[in-house]
């Protein structure tokens, strides 16, 4: 993966829960037609004409996997543990591919189940973390209550309002409107996080100071490299200079040089690291204090080892490929050396 092409071909599987989204198949045209063909469902959806053609699903089946295969949207069928398919939900690119809009429909008897928030959030999140977004959107009409609340559940702000056609009602229907951007998603999964985490003996919550090495690697053509986080981890999707935490017992350079053949698979000699410069951050709920050692010689060829993607990003390139907010002071300094 490099910073101009990200695009992806197919459409991945992911787990959401005790739910399974993977690419639509031919053969879901029948469970999707029944499902989709009920007022109840249909009402909500803004393209689609009641009744509900066949031939719409099978054609709509095969127009996803063109998407996919092009890189422009990704549609997924949940499938619950039975093996049933019990909706849909995708994302479509556009704006040049910084923004998707999400949608989904979730089957009738299987309304109140929490299945479309678990499926909205597992596709975002991967959304995020896989491709180069800036930030989604969403639209519901306004008499859908139920989706708007998934929409606030999964991390979307409402923007505003608008009229939108649908179909099947035979015409214009007022609509909210709903986005979110990376941070969004972020603070409502910290909100989860700090709900689920023990309260601390002393109920005394007070900033911490987090100390991170890292190391910028400079090959012979003078590129220096990005691992990007994985799903999964704060941050998602954003490039940054490998390293990790300080395990207890370790110097920074014994931290660093385990980190970066952890995530890398390469080995350094602490000769081989010299001091650049460092960042201090405030993050929401931590101080990130950051030392950057430079790296030219390595044995080994770098891999992703925890399945990051990497790139080889020439100085004048960094600004291309997003950071967490803390690395953003480092990149003049690069330019500088490089
Ligand atoms: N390695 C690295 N971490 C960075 C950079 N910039 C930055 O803000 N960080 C932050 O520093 C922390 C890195 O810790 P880490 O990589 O060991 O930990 P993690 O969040 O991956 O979680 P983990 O505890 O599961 O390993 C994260 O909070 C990360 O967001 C960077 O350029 N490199």
């Amino acid at each position: 993966m490099s910073g101009g092409s990200y695009k992806n071909t197919g459409t991945p599987v992911l787990t959401a829960g005790a739910y399974t989204l993977r690419g639509l198949l031919p053969e879901d045209a029948n469970a999707i037609h029944r499902q989709v063909n009920d007022w109840n469902v249909i009402r909500m959806l803004s393209r689609l004409p009641f009744p509900y053609p066949h031939e719409l699903a099978v054609d709509w089946i095969a127009g996803t996997a063109r998407q996919a295969d092009e890189g422009t949207a990704w549609h997924f069928a949940i499938i619950d543990p039975a093996g049933s398919l019990v909706g849909c939900v995708g994302l479509t690119l556009h704006q040049g591919g910084r923004r998707a809009s999400l949608g989904y429909w979730i089957g009738r008897n299987h309304w109140g189940r929490g299945i479309a928030s678990l499926a909205a959030d597992r596709v975002c999140r991967w959304a995020l973390a896989n491709l180069p977004l800036d930030g989604l959107e969403a639209k519901t009409a306004q008499d859908n209550i139920a989706s708007a609340a998934v929409l606030r559940r999964v991390g979307f702000r409402q923007t505003g309002t608008a009229t939108m056609p649908f179909m099947a009602r035979g015409g214009d229907i007022p609509v909210l409107t709903f986005e979110a951007v990376r941070s969004d998603f972020d603070a409502v999964h910290e909100a989860v996080a700090e709900t689920d985490a023990p309260a601390s003996p002393s109920g005394v919550t007070g900033r911490r100071v987090l100390l991170v090495v890292a190391a910028a690697l400079i090959d012979s053509d003078g590129r220096v490299l990005l691992a990007r986080r994985p799903e999964g981890k704060s941050l998602a999707g954003l490039w940054e200079f490998p390293g990790g935490k300080i395990d207890a017992g370790e110097t920074p350079e014994t931290a660093l040089i385990r980190e970066l053949n952890e995530e890398l698979g390469i080995d350094v000699t602490r000769a081989c690291l010299a001091p650049f410069t460092f960042v201090s951050h405030a993050y929401e709920k931590f101080d990130l204090l950051m030392p950057l050692w430079l790296c030219r010689r390595w044995h080994g060829t770098p891999q992703g080892r925890e399945g990051q993607a990497l790139a080889w990003v020439r100085a004048d390139d960094l600004e291309k490929y997003p950071m967490p907010p803390a690395d953003l002071p480092l990149i003049p300094f690069l330019r500088d050396l490089l």
